[in-house]
C-alpha cells in the first residue's frame, strides 16, 4: 500500500532528503515548509495523510504549535518529530503532546523508513484503542487506580476523604502523574457522581478568552462575540469543575474566580449582573502554587481558599514501587484492546529497564510507551528492544534478559562465598535503592541489634529476602538473580524462614 506522508520542514535540504527517502521506500511524499501550511492541509483533508513527520524549530507555527492546533481539530495521524542533538526536553514536551515517535537528525532513510513502517501500523489499529479509551475515560473510579506504593495508597486515602464533602481540593503533581485521574475518582465516588464534570485546561486558553470560557459571554460583548456563549462554570453547575493548571490563570481572571469561589456566583462577560452557580472545585498544578503567591503571580486569598484540601501526587520517580505494577496493568488492557490471542507479557529485563527509567512525562509517559510497544510487539513477551526510546536513554544499563536463572550457578555451600553473595546482593540492593527509591525507612537494614552487637547473618539474610521479594513484587525469578542464587536455593530459605512470597512482611506464625 502507498502511505501518504506529510513532510513539514523549513529546512528545503532536509525536506529534499526525506522526500527522497519516503519515494525510496514506495510512499507518496508531501511536503509544507512551516506548520501553518501544514494545517491548511489537513484543514482542506486529513484523510489525505497517514503519517505526518514534523520538524521542531520553524518559523511562524513551530512543531509544538503545531501539534497543539492539530489536536484542536481532531486530528488523530500518528507524528515523528524530528529534533536536533540534545533537544530532548522539547523531544519530551513533543511526547507529552502525543507525538508517536522522534528521530534525532541528520537520519538515515532507514530509520526514518522503520519509524514511518512502525506508525503505519498504529495509524489503522489505533483508531479503535482510541474509541475504546474515549469511552472508558467518562467513568475513572478508585478502583482504576493502579497503585501500588505506600505514597499512592496514601493519595487514594486523602482523595476517598475528599470526595465525601464538597470542600475544594486542590491536586499538586508534575504533569502526567494521574491529577486528571484522582480528580475524576473523587468526582464518580461522591454525591455528584452522575452530574457534569468539566475540564477546562486554563494554561491552554489564550489569556484574553480565559475569562470568557470561564464565564460566558453575551452576544456582542466584545469584538468578534458574534453569539452568546455558556461559560464552564455555568456548563458545570450542580456538577464538578476541573481547574487544570490553575497556576497559569491571569491575576485579572483570579479575583473573578474568587468572587465565584467565596459568593457561588459569576458574572457572565457583557451581562451586568450576576448569577448563582453551585460548582464543586478541583484544581491542579503542576507548579509550586505558594511560591507563585510569594512571586505575586498568585493571589494569596485565592490560594488559601482553594488549598483547603491539597493532595500532593508525587512524580513517578519518587514512587518506582507503581511502575512494575502499572506497566503490568497497562500490558493486559491493551493486550485486551488489541484483540491479541495472547495477552502479552512484561519480560524481566524490559521491567528492569522500566523501572530503571525516571520517567519525565510520568504515568502518561509509561501508557504511551506500553502501548506503542503492544502494537509493535512481534513475541509473546515485551522485551527491552520494545523500548528503543527508553533504553536510548540510559545507555549504561546493563541488559540481563537473556540470562535466565538457569544459567546461574547454584552457589556452593561453602560458607564464606555464601556470605560473599549476601552482601553483594546487599550492595547492588542498596544502590539501586538509592537511586530508585527515596529515603525511607523501611530500605535500611541495620546492622546492630538492641544490644549494639552485630546482628546474626541469617537475620540479615532473612530481611534482605523479604525485602526483595516486596521490591521486586513477588517475582521469584528477579528476586533470585538480583540476590545472586539460585531459585531452588531461593524457595529453600522461604521455607526455612517461613516467607509467605505472597506476603513477605508477614512474620511466620
Ligand atoms: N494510577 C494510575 N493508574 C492507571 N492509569 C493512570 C494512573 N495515573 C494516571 N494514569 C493514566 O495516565 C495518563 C495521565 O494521567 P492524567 O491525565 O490524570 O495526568 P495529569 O497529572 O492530570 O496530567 P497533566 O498535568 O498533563 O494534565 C492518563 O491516560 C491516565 O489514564
Amino acid at each position: 500500500m502507498t502511505a501518504h506522508i506529510l513532510v513539514v520542514d523549513d529546512d528545503p535540504v532536509q525536506r529534499r532528503v526525506l522526500k527522497n527517502a519516503i519515494e525510496r521506500y514506495g510512499h507518496a511524499a508531501h511536503l509544507a515548509e512551516n506548520g501553518r501550511i501544514a494545517l491548511e492541509f489537513l484543514k482542506r483533508n486529513s484523510r489525505q495523510f497517514n503519517v505526518i513527520v514534523l520538524d521542531l524549530m520553524m518559523p511562524e507555527l513551530d512543531g509544538l504549535g503545531f501539534l497543539q492546533a492539530a489536536a484542536e481539530l481532531g486530528m488523530d495521524i500518528p507524528v515523528i518529530v524530528q529534533t536536533g542533538q540534545g533537544g530532548i526536553e522539547t523531544v519530551v514536551q513533543a511526547m507529552r503532546a502525543g507525538a508517536f515517535d522522534f528521530v534525532v537528525k541528520p537520519v538515515s532513510p532507514e530509520r526514518i523508513a522503520a519509524s514511518i513502517s512502525n506508525a503505519l501500523k498504529v495509524d489503522h489499529r489505533e483508531a479503535k484503542v482510541r474509541a475504546v479509551r474515549k469511552l472508558k475515560s467518562a467513568t475513572v473510579g478508585f478502583g482504576d487506580i493502579a497503585s501500588a506504593s505506600p505514597d499512592m495508597l496514601r493519595v487514594i486515602d486523602l482523595a476517598q476523604r475528599a470526595a465525601q464533602s464538597n470542600i475544594p481540593v486542590v491536586l499538586e503533581g508534575e504533569s502526567g502523574v494521574g491529577k486528571e485521574m484522582i480528580a475524576r475518582a473523587i468526582q464518580a465516588s461522591g454525591d455528584r457522581a452522575n452530574k457534569p464534570f468539566i475540564t477546562v485546561n486554563c494554561g491552554a486558553i489564550p489569556a484574553n478568552l480565559v475569562e470568557s470560557i470561564l464565564f460566558g459571554h453575551e452576544k456582542g460583548a466584545f469584538t468578534g462575540a458574534t453569539e452568546r456563549h455558556t461559560g464552564k462554570f455555568m456548563e458545570a453547575d450542580g456538577g464538578t469543575l476541573f481547574l487544570d493548571e490553575i497556576g497559569d490563570l491571569p491575576l485579572e481572571v483570579q479575583v473573578k474566580l474568587l468572587r465565584a469561589v467565596q459568593q457561588g456566583e459569576i458574572e457572565t462577560v457583557g451581562a451586568g449582573k450576576v448569577q448563582k452557580v453551585d460548582v464543586r472545585l478541583i484544581s491542579a498544578t503542576n507548579k509550586d502554587l505558594i511560591e507563585e503567591v510569594r512571586a505575586g503571580r498568585f493571589r494569596e486569598d485565592l490560594y488559601y481558599r482553594l488549598n483547603v484540601f491539597p493532595i500532593t501526587i508525587p512524580a513517578l520517580r519518587r514512587r518506582k514501587e507503581d511502575i512494575p505494577h502499572l506497566a503490568r496493568i497497562f500490558t493486559e488492557r491493551f493486550s485486551a484492546e488489541q484483540k491479541l490471542d495472547q495477552p502479552l507479557h512484561v519480560g524481566a529485563g524490559a521491567m528492569a529497564l522500566l523501572t530503571a527509567y525516571d520517567w519525565p512525562g510520568n504515568i502518561r509517559q509509561l501508557e504511551n510507551a506500553v502501548f506503542r510497544a503492544v502494537v509493535l510487539s512481534q513475541g509473546t513477551e515485551l522485551t527491552e528492544a520494545d523500548f528503543p526510546q527508553i533504553a536510548a536513554q540510559i545507555p549504561d544499563f546493563q541488559s540481563d534478559e537473556l540470562l535466565s536463572t538457569a544459567d546461574i550457578p547454584e552457589p556452593e555451600p561453602d560458607f564464606t562465598r555464601h556470605d560473599i553473595a549476601v552482601a553483594n546482593a546487599a550492595r547492588q540492593l542498596r544502590s539501586e535503592l538509592s537511586s530508585h527509591l527515596y529515603s525511607s525507612p523501611e530500605n535500611i537494614i541495620v546492622s546492630t541489634d538492641d544490644t549494639g552487637e552485630v546482628r546474626k547473618l541469617a537475620d540479615v539474610e532473612e530481611e534482605l529476602i523479604r525485602f526483595a521479594l516486596k521490591f521486586y513484587r513477588g517475582q521469584m525469578s528477579q528476586v533470585a538473580r538480583k540476590l545472586g542464587i539460585g531459585r531452588s536455593t531461593l524457595y529453600r530459605k522461604l521455607k526455612d524462614y517461613g516467607i509467605d512470597p505472597d506476603d513477605p512482611l508477614k512474620e511466620a506464625a
